[in-house]
């Protein structure tokens, strides 16, 4: 967190009052969150994409089988009274709106774009200093995981985020599933967990010793956009690999007009469902990542599967960089001031705080105008 903003804003954790890594959002947090999640869902919304709301807690079964690959992720779960069936927070929204487009909407032609925001609850903190209860939004668009789709999901993600004002914007791209087919295609290995973790590692080393040399390539391949697709392009994958580094230029393509793209080929933490496309947004001042998106593949209650990809942005990290933090004149009133000004005053946009009692004061209402007959600064 950089020093203006530690600054300005309260110590946003209230050390032992609370569970650890949950917080109250107080003044100018709390306004600043919704100012910029209304600049997002703003953003989002003239794409097309349609607003779902599910519940913030449903069914354990539904949260976490959902979609394709997910792994069984600690959950806050409750026995819920009246049904007497195990009921889990939702530590994300992707899978809800999943179960939506798969259910209620199932019927919908496709492709389907849906955005949603709200709270989400993780049992553990998902990064140093990220709080565990977090505001996420985003949008799904269901029906196609094709690469024209991920530019869009890409581009909205980026639009949304360029929308709060956010500076120094950077994307890492990541291809999910690459190490996972190059497995089953023209690299064999053994023992894969063995390789994905020497991969994690970025460890030649243990990746000899796993039996993965013919992945070292991959871990050459990490960096500036441009350069890691030259180094995946020389990597001898075979040809059914070429169009997947073609989309992985397109992606960096799109992503190269808000900011600076990076490419890690093996990255996968985060992206445990996401397929063949991942990216992450970051933004300068911003402690932590503020979004994750990708591909994925949701499960039909009648098992068949269908492609989407969507992405989910994060406010808090923004309100810690000190965005959404709206700049609003306030303005005391005085006992006797007469009827009308405040109500006038307010609707010129004005925030005007009405004396209730003698003795208040302009400063202690934060004010930094008074009314005299006309606004008068102090
Ligand atoms: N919900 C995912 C990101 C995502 C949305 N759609 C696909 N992936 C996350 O927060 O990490």
């Amino acid at each position: 967190m950089s020093s203006t903003v530690s600054a300005e804003l309260p110590d946003p954790i209230a050390k032992g009052l609370l569970p650890e890594g949950f917080r109250d959002r107080l003044p100018p947090r709390a306004e600043a969150a919704v100012n910029l999640e209304q600049a997002m869902m703003a953003a989002i919304r003239p794409h097309g994409y349609e607003r779902v709301a599910p519940p913030l807690a449903e069914f354990e079964e539904s949260l976490v089988t959902r979609l394709a690959g997910a792994e069984t992720q600690d959950l806050l779960r409750l026995i819920d009274p009246l049904s007497q069936r195990t009921i889990a927070l939702r530590p994300d929204m992707t899978a809800q709106v999943g179960r939506i487009a798969a259910t209620r909407l199932g019927h919908r032609p496709r492709p389907l774009r849906l955005a949603y925001a709200g709270p989400v609850l993780r049992v553990r903190k998902p990064q140093v200093g990220a709080t565990r209860e977090a505001l996420q939004l985003g949008a799904e668009l269901i029906g196609s995981d094709h690469v024209r789709a991920v530019e869009e999901i890409l581009t909205i993600a980026l639009e949304a985020l360029a929308a709060t004002g956010a500076k120094d914007i950077s994307v890492d791209l990541t291809l999910p599933s690459l190490v996972g087919e190059l497995a089953e295609g023209p690299w064999p290995v053994a023992d894969l967990p063995a390789v994905r973790n020497a991969l994690d590692g970025k460890d030649h080393a243990q990746l000899r010793a796993a039996g993965g040399t013919a992945y070292a390539p991959l871990i050459e391949a990490a960096g500036p956009a441009g350069e890691a697709l030259a180094a995946l392009r020389s990597a001898n994958m075979g040809e059914a690999f070429c169009a997947r580094l073609d989309a992985a230029e397109r992606l960096a393509a799109t992503a190269s007009r808000f900011g600076s793209v990076s490419l890690d080929p093996t990255e996968r933490l985060g992206f445990e469902y996401q397929t063949w496309a991942g990216f992450s947004l970051y933004a300068g001042g911003a402690p932590a990542e503020i979004g994750r998106g990708g591909t994925y593949t949701i499960r039909h209650p009648d098992g068949h599967e269908e492609a989407a990809a969507g992405f989910s942005l994060y406010v808090d990290p923004l309100v810690e960089a000190g965005l959404g933090i709206g700049a609003s004149r306030r303005i005391f009133l005085p006992l006797g001031t007469a009827d009308g000004i405040a109500q006038r005053l307010r609707t010129e946009g004005w925030v005007a705080v009405a004396a209730l009692f003698e003795e208040d004061s302009p400063e202690a209402n934060a004010c930094t105008y008074i009314w005299d007959g006309e606004a008068r600064p102090l």
